[in-house]
């Protein structure tokens, strides 16, 4: 179970726009999280990854404590056991599709189950440059599941995959994400896009 209760102001013209927050998520859940643009859901996702700090807040991990700002705990994001897929995916330009697995992991069949499941396994030689939009996001998808992740936070990671890739991915992510037991954060702007996962959806943003 993750406990968090965070506020953060936010950099908006005109400013005084502040993120609150308060929520739990189950071990093994998935959570679609939807609201209007600018209303911080990128940046929750980032707080809960250790990348952004609140001025305010607490976030508890399954008992551990990543972040208790009265206490001054901060864990760093390399200790949290996320994986992260970003809206610009961040790929490394000079790594090919394995390498970027490789990098995540030494468990080779592992990487090539996750090649198989995302329809990836002709491309492991090529760089992110000779990747498609829609393969690119499929590896950012596949290099944050590498570790494992006992916490996975996506943001809008199927906005650049066709309809029937889409279908299929989300399936296998399913089967994978239960088998993994790890408990998901995807922020999506079209929810019906997100219909086949079960889960819990949570608004952000003002009432
Ligand atoms: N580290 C930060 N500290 C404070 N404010 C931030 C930080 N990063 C982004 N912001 C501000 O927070 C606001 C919300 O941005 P964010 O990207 O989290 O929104 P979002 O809900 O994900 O929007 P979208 O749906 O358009 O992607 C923006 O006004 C942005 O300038």
């Amino acid at each position: 179970m993750i406990t968090v209760s965070i506020e953060k102001k936010l950099r908006t013209y005109g400013g005084g726009q502040a993120l609150k927050l308060a929520a739990e998520f189950l071990t093994g859940s998935v959570t679609k999280i939807y609201g209007p643009s600018g209303a911080g859901k990128t940046t929750l996702l980032k707080m809960l990854a250790g990348l952004v700090r609140p001025e305010k807040g607490k976030i508890v991990f399954n008992g551990e404590t990543w972040l208790d700002t009265e206490r001054n705990i901060d864990m760093p994001p390399q200790k949290r056991k996320i994986g992260f897929v970003f809206q610009d995916y961040a790929l490394f330009p000079n790594m090919t599709v394995r390498e970027h697995l490789q990098y995540a992991t030494h468990d080779d069949a592992w990487i090539q189950r996750l090649l198989a499941v995302s329809n990836m396994t002709t491309f492991t030689s090529h760089k992110p440059a000779y990747l498609s939009g829609g393969q690119q996001q499929r590896l950012a998808i596949l290099r944050a599941l590498a570790t494992k992740p006992q916490l996975m936070l996506m943001d809008e990671p199927f906005s650049a995959l066709d309809t029937q890739i889409k279908i299929v991915l989300i399936s296998e992510l399913q089967h994978i994400f239960n088998e993994l037991a790890t408990t998901v954060l995807i922020v999506s702007h079209n929810l019906s896009e997100l219909e086949s996962f079960d889960g819990n959806v949570l608004y952000v943003g003002n009432q």
